[in-house]
């Protein structure tokens, strides 16, 4: 007997957003942290334009607790909320230090149009739309992060000795952060259950929206945007 496997929703998404992954993938910010080249200066300026995008992605997952369909989701949706202030964000408060940027210089960095963009297309998006398509925003920033940490550790790892951006790929290939993309990858799998075509499409507009923004992102860092006025 032959056991037909279905595709999985997460499947269709994650195959079509490969294009755009693949682009972010071969950035130059993403591959010269991987080799440990990336320019300190870029370096900062990533992390502090990330710490302030982490604050407004953290509310993402406080209005998760608030549509939540009941206790066990608000339970993974606070946990989630927890591990990215505490867990994900010691990282950036870690590095600041070691470059000599207090929290206080950390949490006033002005958000660059990009981030400003991204961060508010996803707050939109939760507030006004359903609990599914909040679920769409926040899934490429989780799961696409998960896959670079595997993707410059493989390509990597052997190097990672000498690589003062060590700490980052270790972040994002742990245990820690694996369960919170991989619950992601369940919930929206289970949300998405015998929905039809159209609200399925709704949700992949919004799929490919943010992977492109997480694509901008890199760019953002790689020139160092800044507002030019
Ligand atoms: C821009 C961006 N996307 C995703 C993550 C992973 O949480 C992050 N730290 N920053």
């Amino acid at each position: 007997m032959t056991t037909i496997k279905t595709k999985k929703f997460t499947d269709r998404l994650f195959e079509n957003a490969q294009p755009i992954w693949e682009k972010s993938h071969m950035h130059p910010f993403v591959q010269e942290i991987g080799k440990g080249t990336l320019s300190e200066d870029k370096f900062i300026y990533y992390m502090k334009q990330d710490y302030v995008y982490l604050v407004d992605y953290s509310k993402l997952f406080a209005v998760g607790v608030q549509k939540s369909l009941d206790l066990k989701m608000m339970q993974n949706f606070s946990k989630t909320l927890n591990d990215t202030i505490h867990f994900e964000m010691d990282l950036h408060r870690s590095f600041a230090a070691e470059f000599g940027i207090s929290h206080e210089e950390l949490e006033a960095t002005e958000p660059t149009p990009t981030n400003l963009a991204y961060t508010r297309y996803m707050l939109n998006v939760a507030q006004n739309g359903s609990l599914v398509e909040l679920v769409s925003c926040l899934l490429p920033c989780a799961w696409d992060y998960w896959e670079i940490g595997k993707l410059l550790r493989a390509q990597y790892g052997d190097q990672m000795a000498s690589n003062k951006y060590a700490k980052w790929i270790e972040t994002y290939d742990s245990e820690e952060f694996a369960a919170g993309a991989k619950w992601l990858i369940e919930l929206m799998d289970q949300l998405t259950e015998g929905k039809p075509e159209r609200e399925l499409a709704q949700i992949e507009k919004h799929f490919q929206m943010t992977s492109k923004y997480e694509y901008l992102f890199w760019e953002m860092n790689y020139s160092k945007e800044e507002w030019p006025i």
